[in-house]
């Protein structure tokens, strides 16, 4: 598990463990690791031009130490004093090791920059100088390097207020920070390298996880010597409409490539044909009434994708959340249920699959500010709800109440196209009807889709229905990886 905090969480560990070490310590523990992946990156350190930019508190510190070690190794290296104090003892080791206090011009010149300008002590908007100095950082040719996090977004949250620095790799101190797993933080933080300084032991729960391919292999469901079609998971899928025939393929074919040992499909003439012809291997009941008793048993629902948001599709939507099984709702059901709440109320657990648009629906929020926010609107909703809430984007995120957010960094830009999320839909219920929990299966198919996304990809693009395909290649790969 990859696991990130808060800058709160962060300060607190540190304060933890400087209480047991000399002064000083960790910040030359991180100067000295920052500095090696300056030169990794560099290649050759001797005769290379580095500028640091360097802000008033201890992120500035860092950058000065690195800068110290570059210039002993032969670097030029100049600092651009951009805070209205400075780290005094960085800012003298610099300046006896050879470096020197340059002008925001010399970023034009350098090799490499080195962005000390705020770290987890930033609060709000970069203001003047820093703004203008990290759009200057941005635009100069070399790449940058930002200490602990891009200057600009924000440690605990990944929100991004104004201008910020756009790093080709975040040097991180101690432990991931929540922000540069969640976008739009994540996307400006680049190739992130963390640093142990030895926080370890001193760090609380996490504030939000991501799971690695292991932790996705452990958790999926594998078939025993006992395992049948009934013990493996049946998936019932109410999805499609007359309009929407694909919807129902795609979830019945995500479904289908993600364990499940049945999947039942229920719906109206139109996709039910489809259904047939595209999956023999799917159990079809023909619906003309929106009920759902002679479908048979089932372990799990996906409901929506498709379906259509008529009086016939709230009937059928109300069936199937009115049976005892978890159920995944998505699409056309996200908007059913943001019409009439009631819906949701029931004993069983739930799965919500919206994207921002329709989390806006359904907890009365702007779509652009859930897209500025992502982690806080989707522990809103959670709680709010009552459910688990898998919200779709760049960075899809998983939340329910108590439990840390589960943030996924699998996907891939390709996913962007119509369809990917009816197929998220049918893995993911697959995996609700193999036994797992909402937030296992929310959590694992998010990996699944993602990794199937860019095996499919590879570098091109995409159909919806290559993810699918591409979904075994993808459990392999998780399961080799460990093996
Ligand atoms: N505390 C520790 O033990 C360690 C801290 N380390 C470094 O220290 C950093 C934290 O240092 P600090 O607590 O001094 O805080 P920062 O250096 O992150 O920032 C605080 C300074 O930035 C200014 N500032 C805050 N928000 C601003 C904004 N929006 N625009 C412009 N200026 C703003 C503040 O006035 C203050 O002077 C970490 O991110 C990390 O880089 C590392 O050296 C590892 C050890
Ligand atoms: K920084």
């Amino acid at each position: 598990m990859k696991t990130a905090y808060t800058a709160d969480q962060i300060r607190g560990a540190e304060r933890a463990l400087m209480a047991l070490l000399p002064e000083g310590t960790l910040m030359q523990r991180a100067a000295t690791g920052l500095a090696a992946v300056c030169a990794d990156l560099l290649g050759r350190v001797y005769g290379r031009r580095i500028v640091l930019l360097v802000g008033s508190g201890d992120n500035g510190g860092d950058a000065l130490y690195a800068g110290e070690r570059l210039a002993r190794r032969g670097a030029w290296v100049g600092a651009v004093l951009a805070g209205s104090k400075t780290h005094e003892a960085g800012l003298r080791a610099l300046l006896d090791a050879g470096g020197r206090v340059v002008e925001p011009p010399e970023l034009d010149r350098a090799d490499l920059i080195i962005d000390g300008l705020v770290g987890i002590g930033a609060s709000g908007a970069l203001r003047e100088p820093y703004a203008r100095l990290a759009e200057t950082a941005n635009a100069a040719p070399g790449p940058v390097v930002a200490v602990d996090v891009p200057s600009g977004a924000d440690a605990s949250t990944g929100q991004v207020a104004g201008a910020a620095v756009r790093a080709r790799v975040t040097v991180t101190m101690g432990a991931y920070k929540t922000g540069l797993l969640v976008d739009p933080g994540a996307s400006v933080a680049g190739d992130v390298r963390l640093i142990d300084i030895g926080l370890g032991e001193h760090l609380p729960d996490p504030d939000v996880a991501a799971l690695t391919g292991g932790d996705v292999d452990a958790l999926m469901p594998r078939p025993g010597a006992e395992s049948d079609k009934y013990r493996r998971g049946v998936l019932g899928v109410a999805a499609g409409g007359d309009q929407f025939t694909g919807a129902a393929v795609l979830a019945v074919g995500g479904a289908l490539r993600a364990g499940a040992g049945m999947v039942r499909y229920a719906g109206r003439e139109g996709p039910v044909a489809q259904v047939r012809a595209h999956w023999p291997e799917a159990v079809v009941t023909p619906l003309d009434e929106p009920v759902i008793d002679h479908v048979g048993r089932v372990q799990a629902w996906v409901l929506g994708p498709g379906l259509g948001t008529d009086d016939w599709a709230h009937e059928l939507a109300a069936r199937v959340l009115g049976s005892g099984v978890p159920v995944l709702v998505d699409a056309d059901a996200l908007t059913l249920v943001a019409r009439d709440p009631g819906l949701l109320r029931r004993d069983a657990p739930v799965l919500l699959t919206p994207h921002a648009g329709e989390l806006a629906r359904l907890i009365r929020a702007e779509r652009d500010d859930i897209e500025a926010a992502r982690l806080e609107h989707v522990r809103r909703a959670a709680a709010e709800l009552g459910a688990t809430v898998l919200l779709k984007g760049s960075t899809t995120v998983v939340a329910e109440d108590a439990r840390p957010v589960r943030v996924n960094l699998t996907g891939t830009s390709w996913l962007a196209t119509g369809g990917t999320g009816d197929v998220l839909a049918g893995v993911a219920g697959a995996l609700l009807a193999q036994g797992l929990s909402c937030y296992d299966a929310a959590s694992c198919g998010a990996y699944l889709h993602g990794l199937a996304g860019r095996l499919a990809a590879d570098g091109a693009p995409l159909a919806a229905a290559d993810v699918a395909t591409a979904v075994p290649a993808a459990i392999r790969a998780v399961t080799s990886a460990t093996s």
